[in-house]
């Protein structure tokens, strides 16, 4: 059976949602894991990988003269621990843009996602991604999929710099506002509970995804929506 929904943005997570949960914690992690020692010692000079660096120490109360090696070290815990730190997401992005760019990463969407948003898209619903990979990952992520370039797809692309956390509402009630639209009329798409609560307490709609292998497949979804593919729903625009 197919729920139809209305809305005028679809605001889609990724890990769990487009991607099975090993694209990211596997495929993308393994990726950036030895690459981010020398990717910091190669660009001393970009105000991105400095500002990161010393985000990290900050946080990670290390000495200001604290080594790269002791820095990836503090980031390699928290990939083991799937931290979604800025810093770490912000050097991650840098390392996975190049990795598309040079075609070694390429990203797999689960088969219902790529028919689903295109038709979504082609029915006038406009199409946002908020998750915790940076901006920059997430646009490169999209630039090389199995089912091509899928970037022209997306209008707005929000992570945890430029919105917040994905569990508090605040950040849901900052990107209704650069969507420029009452939150009642954007639609979350998360395999996260506490996302979709957040979400709905700042008065969005919300579906949860219980796809079946993933982490939040046999999750408790409460009054959320709940769907274990995309196949299962229609977005339509107001
Ligand atoms: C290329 S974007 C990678 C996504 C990522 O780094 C991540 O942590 C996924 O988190 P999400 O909020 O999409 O569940
Ligand atoms: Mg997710």
């Amino acid at each position: 059976m197919t729920t139809t929904l209305t809305a005028r943005w679809a605001v889609l997570d990724i890990e769990g949602t487009l991607t099975a949960t090993s694209q990211v914690h596997v495929v993308l992690y393994d990726y950036a894991r030895p690459r981010l020692g020398p990717w910091i010692e190669e660009h001393p000079g970009d105000p991105e990988v400095t500002a990161a660096v010393t985000q990290v120490r900050h946080v990670a109360r290390l000495p200001e003269s604290a080594s790269t090696e002791e820095v990836v070290e503090v980031l390699h815990g928290w990939m083991d621990e799937d931290r979604k730190a800025a810093p770490l997401k912000t050097l991650q992005g840098l390392i996975w843009q190049r990795g598309y760019a040079s075609g070694e990463l390429i990203t797999e969407f689960f088969p219902d996602v790529a028919p689903a948003v295109r038709a979504w898209r082609g029915a006038g619903v406009r199409l946002a991604v908020f998750s915790s990979g940076s901006v920059a990952g997430q646009v490169a992520s999209f630039s090389r999929t199995t089912d091509g370039d899928v970037t022209s797809l997306f209008e707005a692309h929000f992570d945890t710099v430029n919105a917040g956390p994905k569990r508090e509402k605040s950040s849901y009630r900052a990107i209704a506002s650069v969507l420029d639209v009452p939150s009642a009329e954007v639609v979350f798409f998360s395999d996260v509970p506490a996302e979709l609560d957040a979400a709905a307490a700042d008065g969005w709609q919300t579906v949860g995804l219980a796809r079946d292998g993933e982490p939040y497949g046999d999750a408790d979804f409460g009054a959320h929506a709940k769907i274990r593919s995309f196949g299962e729903v229609a977005v339509v625009p107001l």
